[in-house]
């Protein structure tokens, strides 16, 4: 129940709107009961001994049309307030959830993984509809409108009040062994559920590696299995609640069962007047309806429970560490002082202490794992440290406001993704503001121009669609024009040679050239002979610092760079000329 109610909280700005929808469907609910009513007044009318003219019948079979048209009247408007309402909740709750996962750190994110969370999203963010649409207004007045018929029949006769509801118990004894007996298989249903849209996302998503390295059987087994475990885990659930559903299904709307033969007892007794009798029996015959549509709710309950419960997990994660206190930074120099951080258990930096001044470049090598990639994902704040400090204009990144953070810092990263929008939008991204002249400037510079326009819709080519058009190179000339645009001083490239070949090299280095003029750069490289120029060439090696100085300090003093430097030679690709702030071939 605490789960549902922080569903509800989240359509908090809409509570009038959502009242008026309770105060329809009862309104709705309590009109249907009218025909029974009516339908009562014509027996009295038979049993008087009063004339039964046409006209008499007719009136009453118009007002019975007319509530019945009333009743779906107010039942309508009290559905299309409830949508609005729930509609407008799930826009807000997606939205939280996405402004959330900025504020968590990647490890939280990975960790659910891209399936789990567009399950999330998506299908379970859906799903709550059911309870803000229907099960508010509908199960309000589904509450209400019997308990006021009880009341009603308590004044009417208490013996028929507590004869009608004589079903409830039995049905909600039947519904609680349910319950009881099937818990694991529902948890089992629900994590099935879970691991197949995880597995779906996950086969759609690495289908190019799947062909690639032919692992159509494998992936496709784990993707059909989780399918087939869903299946029988729904099946199993369902098919160790069928007698139950039956029997609780049948019983509760049964709400005659007692107030037929007793209410017949009672009438032949004489302790019952006929008209009471056979109002009691109407009544009680209006409480069936509502209350086998409540028990639909109870049983979305306990699913939306779950449900709920996935959402609020994400919502109540912790967040990045945010400070009371936020500062700017004056400049753009970067000093890491003993940062150590783990991922999960193990330590994957150790100790890292080393400044970068701005305007100046710093070049990250070693072995690969060596931690070069997570220095670069804990500045940009993927990750906060576990001890240590890093600062940026000597102010502690945790007290830097994330997005001044986000704007000081270009990031290039091995993943470059491109979003299914058009291309233009794609490097827009780097300033959302940009003019479209900007953007096909950045392009040009970042030599992107001629082949954006080679696509059939140039700039309007949706990536994609343009997926399969563009090399690895190219897209990395595109990632490159977004940081050009967002033109912030502090610049990570990871492994911004990983995709070149030699056509697209010599763009590529020319693209770099001009994004990191007056920048401070931090470039991570597997090859030595393009950084040779940096100001500072920091080692890695096992998560710490192997040894850190310019190309020639390193040659003379560091044997781990001159292994290195040896086993390089050979891969002259790309130079960095510092004091022209500029890159060279
Ligand atoms: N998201 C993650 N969760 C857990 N461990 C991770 C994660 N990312 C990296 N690691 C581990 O952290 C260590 C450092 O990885 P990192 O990517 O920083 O190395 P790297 O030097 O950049 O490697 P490469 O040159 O191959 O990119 C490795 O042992 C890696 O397995």
């Amino acid at each position: 129940m605490k789960e549902i109610k922080k569903v509800f909280a989240f359509a908090k700005e809409y509570h009038y709107k959502l009242y008026t929808a309770v105060l329809l469907a009862v309104l709705s609910v309590f009109i249907g009961i009218i025909p029974f009513y009516l339908v009562y007044r014509i027996i009295m009318r038979y049993m008087g001994d009063l004339p039964l003219n046409f006209n008499y019948l007719l009136l009453i079979s118009g007002l019975i049309f007319l509530s019945l048209l009333a009743k779906s009247f107010f039942f309508l408007k009290a559905m299309a307030n409830s949508h609005e309402v729930a509609f407008d909740t799930l826009m807000g709750m997606r939205k939280k959830l996405a402004d959330k996962l900025l504020r968590l750190p990647m490890g939280e994110i990975k960790k659910r993984g891209s399936g789990k969370l567009k399950n999330i999203f998506v299908d379970m963010i859906e799903e709550m509809e059911l309870i803000l649409a229907h099960m508010i207004p509908e199960g309000v007045s589904y509450i209400i409108v019997p308990l006021s018929i009880v009341v009603y029949l308590f004044f009417l006769d208490w013996r028929m009040a507590f004869l009608s509801l004589g079903n409830i118990p039995v049905s909600m004894f039947i519904f609680h062994l349910m319950m009881n007996s099937n818990k694991e298989k529902l948890e089992s249903w629900f994590k099935a559920g879970a691991e197949m849209n995880a597995n779906i996302v996950e086969y759609i998503g690495g289908m190019e590696v799947i062909k690639i390295f032919n692992q159509t059987t494998t992936s496709f087994k784990k993707y059909t299995e989780s399918v087939r475990d869903y299946e029988k885990f729904t099946l199993d659930w369902y098919r160790e609640s069928w007698t139950y559903m039956a029997g609780f299904f049948t019983i509760l709307p049964c709400t005659m069962l007692f107030v037929i033969p007793f209410g017949a007892l009672f009438y032949l007794q004489g302790s019952l007047s006929l008209s009471v009798y056979i109002l009691s029996m109407l009544l009680s015959m209006s409480l069936g309806e509502p209350l086998s549509k409540l028990a639909r709710f109870i049983e979305s309950i306990t699913m939306l429970t779950k449900k709920s419960q996935a959402i609020n997990q994400i919502l109540d994660s912790q967040e990045l560490v945010k400070s009371e206190v936020e500062q700017i930074p004056r400049n753009s120099n970067i000093s890491f002082k003993q940062v150590s951080f783990a991922y999960d258990e193990e330590e994957v930096l150790s100790d890292i202490s080393f400044t970068a001044k701005e305007n100046t470049v710093t070049a990250l090598v070693g072995e690969s794992g060596s931690g070069k990639s997570t220095i670069a994902k804990l500045l940009v704040r993927f990750w906060d440290v576990n001890t240590g400090k890093i600062k940026i204009g000597n102010i502690d990144i945790k007290n830097i406001p994330f997005a001044k953070l986000m704007d000081s810092i270009s990031y290039v990263s091995q993943d470059i993704f491109l979003f299914d929008t058009s291309i233009m939008e794609n490097i827009r991204m780097g300033r959302p503001e940009a003019v479209d002249e900007e953007v096909i400037k950045v392009a040009r510079i970042a030599q992107c121009h001629d082949f954006i326009m080679e696509l059939d819709k140039g700039y309007d080519t949706l990536a994609g669609d343009a997926g399969n058009k563009i090399s690895g190179g190219q897209k990395q000339r595109i990632s490159i024009a977004r940081a050009l645009l967002k033109d912030a001083p502090i610049i990570i490239l990871d492994e911004a040679t990983a995709f070149t070949d030699p056509e697209n090299e010599d763009k590529i280095q020319e693209a770099l050239n001009d994004l990191i003029k007056g920048k401070t750069l931090i470039v991570i490289a597997h090859r030595l002979s393009t950084i040779t120029a940096a100001n500072n060439i920091i080692v890695m090696g096992n998560g710490q610092i192997a040894a850190q100085g310019t190309h020639q300090e390193l040659l003379d003093k560091s044997e781990i760079y001159q292994k290195m430097w040896q086993a390089h030679t050979d891969a002259m690709d790309w130079n960095i000329n510092v004091k022209g702030g500029s890159l060279n071939a």
